[in-house]
């Protein structure tokens, strides 16, 4: 017999208070659809009146099957429930639901509401009422609760109380700095318990400015709260909030929670966590953290030889999931710490049979170690690897040579405006064909594009015969790392490109010049997307 446990998502409004992140209404949109897919039981919308993004996303968001609910404070001294208009545009939001933050700590409500302890109860205990009254499910935020309880116990107890007594369904334990190490948090939750709130009206909001609000939340649940807050990806204010994406595989998967509990996610929810957490990442135009934990791309990547020796006869021996169980994927990267298993795997994986003790496996490792040596690496660009790889093998097909290239960028100053600021011209060869061809930079972020961007741009134009190839390729990302020193160094670009194929890769150029790496990260790129419309993997 499994137990209920509630998943309560805030992307939406602690997300939010993610520096740098500002979502629109549609977007909001988008991801209340992905968290309903996904299975969450609460879906925090954000704080109505607060701003016009929050008050028109909760005006015209279609029904959800999690719980919709609108965050708020309680209301202010001087005045009642009924009249506090920050309470009332809360409630107009119309939830079935809606969450109040109230302060618990002594010292904040002298100092940043300057009230007396009383008055603080007799906010909490009114607001919430009112809540109930308007027969909405309560919740209530206790801010700063950790802390509080610290400070002085029993006023932190009784703030909890007000809020219980006057029929909140959920009071949630905020730790809202984010410093309560989760053996602590396990120790005050059972305190709580003793004091009379039972565990299953209790949840848990934790902050990761000690990297261990994932570990802060488990604690609470051990100790006996039954919903849990948190986040798509950790957004949060700070350091961000505790992150649903490696809770919810946790507690679905692993021991003592699997089988004890039920989080309402099925097993089409779980594996569309990959998914979802690079859709959020898509949606906020930042790359996935590749160590993300379940989720990231390199959560599943075996690089060490010994490790991919043993993935090979039972995938278990290095990974503790199968990636496939969040919609992830294993990947065996080549590298200088591979050996023929890795080789042989990554072969495969391109669809390139090859036996062991082939002499060209030793050959492509031995080039490998040799490329990297000279700056390049390989792990995290496999596109270019694939090539070295296939030329080795005989099965790199030539699509085009560049004879020559040129780029160049202008700045005049005081011009009041320049329409261009770079420019590049190139000749390639085709079989027989010659083209020529010339492009300007573009625009990124309305600002004008590097030299790079002319060069892709005038790459792209130049391939006439493969214009339908070219037209769904765009760059994702790129990177450029300097190593070594003064006259000695070298810059690598790592370079990811995507296509409306829905495939992603990754280049890398070596050179003492950063346009000349670029521009070989650039043709391996293109040469890899050529190899797969040719050839789908
Ligand atoms: C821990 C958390 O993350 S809680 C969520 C916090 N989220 C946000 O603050 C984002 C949305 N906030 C806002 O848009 C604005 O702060 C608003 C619209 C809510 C309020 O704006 P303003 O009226 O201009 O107030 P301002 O933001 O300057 O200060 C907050 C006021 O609320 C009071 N307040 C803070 N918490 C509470 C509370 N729990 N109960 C009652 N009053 C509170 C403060 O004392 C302060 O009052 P003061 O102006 O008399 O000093
Ligand atoms: C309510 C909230 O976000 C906090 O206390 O951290």
């Amino acid at each position: 017999m499994t137990e209920r446990l509630y998943l309560y998502d805030t992307t939406l409004r602690d997300g939010q208070q993610t520096q740098g992140v500002q979502f629109s209404v549609e977007e909001k949109k988008t991801i209340t659809a992905m968290l309903d897919t996904l299975g969450v039981d609460y879906i925090e919308g954000g704080w109505p009146g607060a701003n016009p993004t929050d008050s028109a996303f909760f005006d015209t968001v279609a029904p959800t099957r999690a719980t919709m609910t609108a965050f708020g404070m309680t209301k202010r001294a001087g005045r009642s429930a009924a009249n506090d208009d920050v309470l009332a545009a809360v409630l107009n939001a119309r939830t079935p639901s809606v969450c109040l933050v109230g302060k618990t700590h002594d010292y904040h409500v002298a100092t940043a509401l300057g009230i007396t302890n009383d008055e603080n109860l007799e906010n909490i205990h009114a607001s919430l009422s009112h809540i109930v009254a308007e027969g909405r499910e309560a919740l209530f935020d206790a801010e700063h609760f950790f802390d509080g309880y610290a400070s002085d116990r029993d006023y932190a107890l009784s703030c909890l109380h007000a809020a219980f007594d006057a029929g909140a369904r959920w009071i949630v334990l905020c730790d809202t700095n984010g410093g309560t190490l989760p053996g602590r948090i396990a120790d005050i939750v059972s305190e709580v318990i003793a004091s009379g709130i039972p565990g299953d009206r209790l949840g848990i909001h934790t902050h990761d400015d000690t990297s261990m609000a994932v570990a802060g939340s488990l604690a609470a649940v051990e100790a006996g709260v039954r919903q849990i807050q948190g986040t798509l990806n950790g957004l949060g204010e700070r350091c961000g909030n505790a992150d649903l994406v490696s809770i919810i595989p946790t507690l679905a998967l692993k021991e003592p929670y699997a089988s004890r509990f039920d989080i309402g996610v099925d097993e089409a929810g779980l594996q569309s966590l990959t998914r979802v957490s690079n859709r959020l990442d898509d949606l906020l135009n930042r790359v996935p953290r590749p160590n993300a934990p379940y989720v990231g791309s390199s959560a599943f990547a075996h690089k060490a030889g010994l490790h991919a020796s043993a993935i090979a006869k039972d995938p278990a021996t290095y990974e503790h999931i199968a990636p496939s169980a969040v919609g992830n994927r294993r990947v065996i990267p080549m590298s200088n710490q591979a050996g023929q298993s890795n080789l042989r795997a990554r072969l495969l994986d391109m669809g390139l049979k090859v036996e062991m003790g082939d002499p060209r496996l030793s050959q492509i490792l031995q080039e490998i170690k040799e490329w990297e040596d000279a700056g390049y690496s390989f792990d995290e660009a496999q596109a270019s690897f694939e090539l070295i790889a296939r030329r080795v093998l005989g099965q790199l097909p030539g699509f085009f040579v560049v004879d020559w290239y040129r780029a160049i960028i202008a700045h005049r100053a005081g011009t009041g405006g320049v329409d261009h600021s770079s420019e590049a011209s190139l000749q390639v060869r085709i079989g027989e064909r010659v083209e020529l061809s010339h492009a300007f930079g573009g625009q990124i972020l309305g600002k004008d594009s590097g030299p790079v961007d002319a060069l892709h741009r005038a790459l792209k134009a130049a391939l006439v015969p493969y214009a339908d190839a070219m037209a769904d390729m765009h760059l994702v990302d790129f990177r450029v790392r300097i190593s070594g020193q003064g006259t000695e160094a070298v810059t690598k670009v790592i370079m990811k490109s995507a296509d409306g194929q829905g495939r992603n890769w990754s280049s890398v150029g070596v050179s003492a010049n950063i346009i000349e790496a670029s521009f070989e990260a650039l043709v391996d790129a293109v040469n890899w997307k050529l190899i797969r419309d040719a050839v789908p993997a």
